[in-house]
């Protein structure tokens, strides 16, 4: 089409040069002003429908346009470090709604706004989130290092039950819940008298992230194993630091040669002794819970998943399905506690904010799990701090095929997709209008809204959970365990930092949004 429209112009440009050249004669004078005139705008005509064909001939191809500005060996680092957000807001104006920016020596196609549910909503056939996770950062290769001369991954079957995610599909929803909150009241009420009793004005540091990550892996112990070994201190501690550190030695993997990081963290990075000793734990219960010697009185995610037949109809090993624990306590120790460390410094900066909640929590006769489920502004914040303290870019998914996106181009087969997430969350076309830009934190922006904005639910203006057929299934769960939380801190102490502020967040390559590091102060008010 654009081609048809060039040379048309340079048709007519001719056909008047033409004309203008037979009446030369009478006026020389009139003829160079006229024809100079005519160049001039014919080249300006020329450069814009090229800029245009540029564009168009990209779209055409179904090229998704590249992010200029690149630099040897960083690609576009620089930029997106010094301003995550701007960056990609200004790629989004200038490019559309997917481009491709290359960090480092990857390549990344970027999906912002509208784009984000085609490739949240895309079979598994077309896109993979563990192989495009597995690509940043290899967690199977270090747990193969790790393990696989004691045990091998069970290969799980397209057609069999997912055994990680099938089990939290089935009895983790809103109204099932409920079993486990005696046990998340339990393990943090235990963790409260043992770390944190304090007298009135009596203050106590904390690393926010260490306090949070060992009391959320008290709670998933107790929920996801049982009372007979979930209250193991090996086990909650080895499941508190898994992720960290299959994330330090996949680190390495990435940025070694192949044969020496792999000797690197089978020697000295591997996360060996955290498996031994779960298998340690869990088979013998797993066995005890077939044999009927040990009562299946617990609902957990051992029991559940060992009792889960694979597509063929034959059971797992006790050994298979208890290797399958380490995939929750991946999935759900480090996500909650990333959120709930950044709750605390929102709090930590808001001094009426905690007031105006301890308020809502002390209307309750008795504070459970269940029963601070129910209060909309402790909702209402935590469905703030799950839009606003979210990474630039995330959920990361290869392409195992070609993807078509609705705009007619291609991604090709093997790429790097990852979605915008914050610009998402940042769009005002994309959520509702609220009394408080998108760009700031408002804890009171859902206190008024309907179901459909409660911390849970999800959807393109709230994508921390993901969205679609393969959205967190533990969120409601996750949720009920951070509000629990929060609410037993809230009531026992008033929260800060040293500086008084809100320290900056940290960003792992302009991507990945990690909380502040400063400590935080807890104080007693009892
Ligand atoms: C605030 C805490 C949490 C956050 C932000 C979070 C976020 C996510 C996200 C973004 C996904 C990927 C969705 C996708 O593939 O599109 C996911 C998947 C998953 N999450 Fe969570 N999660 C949290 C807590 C939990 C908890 C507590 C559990 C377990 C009780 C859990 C279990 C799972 C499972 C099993 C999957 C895989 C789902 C599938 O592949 O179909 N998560 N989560």
């Amino acid at each position: 089409m654009n081609q048809l429209y060039s040379n048309g112009i340079l048709t007519t440009a001719s056909n008047f040069l033409l004309s203008q050249y037979s009446n030369a004669t009478n006026d020389r004078r009139r003829f160079f002003v006229t024809t100079g005139s005519v160049l001039v705008t014919v080249w300006t005509l020329l450069k814009l429908v090229r800029k245009q064909n540029h564009a168009s001939i990209e779209y055409k191809n179904n090229i998704v346009p590249s992010v200029s500005g690149t630099l040897p060996v960083f690609g576009h680092a620089f930029q997106i470090n010094k301003d995550p957000l701007g960056f990609i807001q200004k790629c989004k104006a200038e490019y559309g709604p997917a481009f491709k920016i290359k960090l480092v020596t990857q390549d990344l196609y970027v999906l912002t706004g509208k784009m984000i549910p085609e490739l949240l909503m895309a079979s598994r056939k077309t896109v993979s989130f563990t192989e495009g996770i597995e690509t940043i950062m290899p967690v199977e290769r270090v747990m193969r290092l790790s393990y696989e001369h004691k045990h091998t991954e069970e290969n799980i079957s397209p057609r069999d039950k997912h055994p990680i995610t099938y089990p939290i599909k089935q009895n983790f929803k809103p109204n099932q819940i409920e079993v486990f909150s005696d046990r998340v009241e339990k393990a943090f009420q235990g963790l409260l008298q043992e770390e944190l009793v304090l007298k009135r004005g009596e203050k106590k540091q904390i690393d926010p992230w260490d306090f949070l990550s060992h009391a959320i892996s008290r709670i998933s112990c107790l929920c996801f194993a049982g009372s007979r070994v979930g209250t193991n201190r090996d086990l909650i501690h080895s499941m508190a630091t898994l992720t960290q550190s299959i994330v330090k030695a996949g680190m390495l993997l990435t940025v070694l040669p192949p044969m020496i990081a792999d000797i690197v963290v089978r020697r000295y990075m591997s996360v060996e002794r955290q498996l031994d000793l779960l298998m340690k734990l869990l088979v013998p219960l797993i066995n005890g819970l077939r044999s009927g010697e040990i009562p299946d009185d617990e609902p957990t995610f051992v029991s559940m998943t060992s009792k889960l037949l694979k597509s063929d109809g034959s059971m797992r090993s006790p050994e298979e399905a208890a290797f399958h624990f380490k995939g929750v306590a991946l999935a759900s120790i480090h996500t909650t506690s990333h959120f709930t460390t950044f709750a605390l410094h929102e709090l930590a900066c808001r001094p009426q904010l905690m007031e105006d909640l301890r308020k809502e929590i002390n209307t309750l006769e008795k504070r459970t799990p269940e029963s601070v489920s129910h209060l909309r502004l402790l909702d209402s914040f935590i469905r703030e701090v799950l839009r606003y303290d979210i990474d630039n870019l995330g959920l990361h998914h290869m392409a195992l095929q070609d993807m078509v996106l609705s705009t007619g181009q291609m991604i090709p087969k093997g790429s790097l997709i990852v979605a915008a997430l914050d610009e998402a969350h940042q769009d005002p076309a994309l959520g509702s209008l609220y009394d408080k830009p998108l760009n700031e934190f408002d804890a009171y922006r859902f206190i008024n809204a309907t179901e459909d904005k409660k911390s849970s639910t999800i959807g393109i203006d709230l994508i921390s959970f993901g969205l679609g057929a393969h959205a967190c299934p533990g969120r409601y769960f996750a949720v009920n365990e951070i509000k629990y939380i929060l609410a037993e801190l809230l009531v026992r102490f008033d929260i800060s930092t040293p500086s008084g502020k809100r320290a900056p967040d940290n960003y792992a390559m302009g991507m990945v949004k990690f909380p502040p590091k400063e400590p935080i102060i807890l104080e007693g008010i009892l």
